[in-house]
């Protein structure tokens, strides 16, 4: 490191003191916590996205800044690798580390350790561009302004703030950039409703109403996707939409969003019996997760949940249906992978092997999932919560391009599907889970297949579920292993956990440290809604006996 880059680094850092007492870490999905303790750590992540710029020969960054569908106070940042994906696991440590030096001097010599160990060149002599971008919380403005000053205290580094986007767009961006794409905002919409718009075209015409499902309801938990899911809606007339909490007035995340409607199981704020039967969906705080629903009549505010898991699965239906059209005996399958967590619902994986799929299951957190469903020519990953997206390898679609253009001797039937697939790897983000642009799958799916939702409901029935929280002590005490199915520390628990669970028909139960907050998660499944509870409550009572405050 040059004197220069030393002392631009130590001057910009005298600014950004760290929080006292608190030690951060890269979570399962960046670092989160109070937006109030976090301009230190984002201002330090801004260097290292530069760092990764220049490691990586240039390329663009990602860097953005949100925390959610976690409560509006909060913010986090996160880091998008060249590929657009999350920044490779192997620099989490290094983040660790630097979001935790005490004070300059330290900082400067870790980075400096760092570099040379990488070989990162911090002789100014390289050009790094890393892109910003944020959510809707107030907070955000100046941990933008922090990123900022992070990154550019590392010469010859460049930041370019995208505004408020979603993280998928800011996704979408870095990974566009880099392979040379068209890459802005605009870009990113026409790209879906042309695809939207010729997946819609594709549908095989049948008399009368050319839109037979009607309208959707969307709940934008008081987010950025409420904006943005509005300049779609300008660009696709074949779309029935009626857009809702889109921040107005209600507060980001707050009795609305994906993860309020997933995990409660009831309709989001502002929505009500006038809406029973309709087809709803619900976005999260950033718009990088879908869940659909539907308002039970006189139900008191419940829902039938239409979770990332049917949503994975109707996705797998109708891109096994689309490839058993052009299934040639002796020509190339494609190898079709799809990934679950323990979260998923144990009737979706039973759905899922039962259309003769290869169902694989990760730990939580997409970083996880995204780096399985690469391994396959089609990989198909969703979280529960409605986080996924589906993953076309190079190579099959070197194959789709090639069977696109061949001879008019295959059957309009073939063409069709070939066109289908390409029009889907366009429309479904190829860098991270993105609600809108599942959203618009799904809807061009329900349309061609010509179903309601509750049609599309019952390609299977949920098990019974509950999740639960509990506060302990120090939530890093949980060790677990085989995709977090098992607790292997402390002790005895999952003994524990094992004799609770064999008593109940259908049981499944498992315990995890969450990785964005501050909390043991429990869940369980079971033959009945009140055997899942009852499960859940005895694990979650267990978890507190092992490590909640009380325990000795
Ligand atoms: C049970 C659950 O929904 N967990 C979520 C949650 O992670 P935790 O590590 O469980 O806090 O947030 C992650 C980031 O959004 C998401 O990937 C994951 O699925
Ligand atoms: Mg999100």
């Amino acid at each position: 490191m040059n004197e220069q880059q030393r002392s631009m680094l130590l001057q910009s850092a005298s600014s950004f003191p760290p929080p006292k007492g608190t030690k951060l870490s890269y979570g399962t999905a960046g670092f989160r916590a109070d937006a109030s303790i976090l301009q230190s750590t984002v201002f330090r992540i801004g260097i290292l996205a530069a760092l990764r710029s220049l490691k990586t020969g240039g390329a663009v960054i990602g860097l953005m800044i949100t925390a959610s569908h976690n409560k509006v106070s909060d913010n986090g940042v996160k880091i998008a690798d060249p590929s657009g994906g999350m920044i490779t696991q192997d620099w989490e440590p290094f983040a660790d580390c630097i979001a935790n030096a005490p004070d300059p001097e330290s900082l400067v010599q870790l980075i400096n350790e760092f570099a040379k160990k990488e070989n990162i060149p911090l002789d100014g002599a390289k050009t790094a561009t890393v892109l910003l971008g944020r959510d809707t919380r107030p907070s955000g403005e100046s941990l933008v302004k922090a990123a900022k000053q992070g990154i550019c205290s590392v010469v010859g580094a460049v930041a370019t703030d995208m505004g408020i986007i979603t993280t998928p767009q800011l996704h979408w961006m870095v990974r566009a950039r880099n392979k040379g794409l068209k890459a802005s905002e605009l870009d990113y919409f026409e790209q879906l409703s042309s695809s939207f718009r010729c997946l819609i075209d594709l549908i095989p015409k049948k008399s009368g109403d050319n839109n037979p499902i009607g309208k959707l309801i969307v709940d934008c938990a008081n987010g950025v996707g409420g904006e943005k899911l509005q300049v779609l809606k300008e660009k696709l007339n074949g779309l029935h939409l009626e857009i809702r909490n889109s921040g107005e007035s209600g507060i980001l995340n707050e009795g609305v969003g994906a993860d309020y409607v997933q995990k409660e199981k009831v309709a989001p704020q502002g929505f009500g019996p006038a809406d029973v039967g309709i087809r709803c969906a619900s976005l999260d705080g950033d718009a990088d997760r879908l869940v659909y629903f539907t308002v039970i009549s006189n139900g008191n505010n419940k829902i039938n949940l239409v979770d990332g898991d049917k949503i994975l699965s109707l996705f797998a239906l109708f891109i096994k249906d689309q490839l058993s059209i052009l299934s040639d005996k002796n020509e190339y399958q494609p190898r079709v992978g799809v990934v679950q967590t323990a979260y998923a619902n144990g009737a979706s994986t039973k759905y899922l092997n039962q259309l003769g799929l290869e169902v694989i299951f990760t730990p939580t957190g997409v970083k996880y999932l995204h780096g399985k469903a690469e391994e396959y020519d089609i990989g198909i990953y969703f979280e529960a919560n409605g986080h996924g997206t589906i993953l076309f390898s190079e190579h099959f679609l070197n194959w789709l391009e090639g069977r696109k253009n061949e001879p008019s001797s295959t059957t309009k039937e073939k063409q069709n599907a070939v066109k289908r697939l390409w029009a889907v790897s366009k429309l479904i983000n190829q860098a991270v889970g993105d609600a809108l642009s599942g959203l618009l799958l799904v809807e061009a799916i329900l349309q061609h297949m010509g179903w309601s939702v509750d049609k599309w409901n019952e390609l299977y029935h949920d098990l019974p579920s509950r999740q639960l929280k509990v506060k302990v002590a120090d939530r890093s005490a949980v060790v677990t292993t085989y995709a977090e199915t098992s607790v292997e520390k402390p002790p005895g628990i999952q003994e524990a956990i094992n004799a609770i669970t064999e008593k109940y028909p259908e049981g499944r139960c498992f315990v995890r440290p969450s990785g964005t907050e501050d909390v043991v998660r429990v869940y369980a499944e079971a033959k009945t809604q009140e055997t899942a509870d009852e499960v859940a409550a005895s694990v979650a009572k267990l978890v507190d006996q092992f490590l909640g405050f009380t325990a000795s």
